[in-house]
């Protein structure tokens, strides 16, 4: 079967600076895979890159056989800032039905068909019951769930999330995971899941792909998170520990890479 991504010797590059080389990833349909690395890795351009918003410097990017574009039905995308004022008086459903509307300009706004479309992806991520209730009336977990609703409602067969567990309690990031894991399960989407925790997503994740130092493994969890494979991407001693049935990623820090912030460790903190 095509797969939904494929990504043959890709690299990436801003003027002299390589994010990542050598990247091989096939993405199947139904499959999750997690993103991996630390700030500044290049994880939110890897999506960029099959959005068909930046090009590779090298190899070649593939979605579901063809090659990347711009505005691609077959993509549903959850950027990582949502551009949402918080006092505003949209509904749930009113979002949910934007994504419809950017893929189908000229279409009726109250089509029987979005209105379908809206329906079944509220369904899907479990967000019927708040679906009349004003955006600002709802917690940061349930607008999660409405942005993963819009990103659905054209029924992509690749979904790319960009850190959608950012600001979330456990609680609501284990909710929102489990939404996205039902989406690629009952629609059999490809999922690309863009994360510095993998705690979250570590039952779910069927290969991880990690970006660092300039470099890219891609694998299973057990494959990749390994020290002698970290140390080697990052070029630097790195130890991973496993805890009641958490990994935790220690040393290979940020600090090496252009980008640091401080919410990759508190990530593992709180993961
Ligand atoms: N269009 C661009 N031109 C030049 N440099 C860029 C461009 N876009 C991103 N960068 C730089 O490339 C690096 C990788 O950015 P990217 O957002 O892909 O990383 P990331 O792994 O998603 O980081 P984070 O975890 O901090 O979100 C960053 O240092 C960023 O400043």
């Amino acid at each position: 079967m095509t797969p939904v991504v494929s990504l043959h010797d890709a690299e990436l590059a801003y003027g002299s600076r390589v994010l990542w080389s050598g990247l091989d990833l096939q993405v199947q349909a139904g499959e999750f895979v997690g993103v991996l690395g630390p700030n500044g890795a290049g994880k939110s351009s890897l999506l960029r890159v099959l959005l068909g918003e930046q090009p590779l410097r090298h190899g070649r990017a593939l979605v579901c056989g063809e090659p990347v574009h711009r505005g691609s039905p077959l993509i549903g995308y959850i950027p990582q800032h949502g551009a949402l004022a918080p006092d505003t008086a949209i509904r749930g459903r009113d979002l949910v039905g934007f994504g419809w509307d950017g893929h189908r300009i000229g279409i009726s706004l109250g089509s029987r068909a979005k209105k379908d479309a809206v329906q079944r992806a509220m369904q899907t991520v479990g967000a019927t019951a708040y679906a009349d209730a004003p955006l600002s009336m709802l917690s940061g977990g349930e607008r999660q769930r409405l942005r993963i609703a819009q990103a659905l409602v054209t029924r992509p067969r690749l979904l790319l999330c960009d850190e959608p567990l950012l600001n979330l309690d456990l609680h609501h990031q284990r909710e929102v995971a489990q939404a996205i894991d039902r989406v690629r399960r009952l629609e059999g989407t490809a999922v690309l899941f863009v994360t510095h925790e993998i705690n979250p997503i570590l039952p779910l994740v069927d290969h991880v792909a990690y970006l660092a130092g300039g470099k890219a493994r891609v694998g299973t969890a057990e494959e990749v998170m390994r020290a002698e494979v970290l140390s080697e991407l990052y070029g630097a001693p790195v130890d991973v520990l496993h805890h009641h049935g958490r990994i935790v990623v220690l040393g290979g820090d940020d600090s090496a890479t252009p980008g640091h912030d401080h919410h990759h460790e508190e990530a593992h903190e709180h993961g």
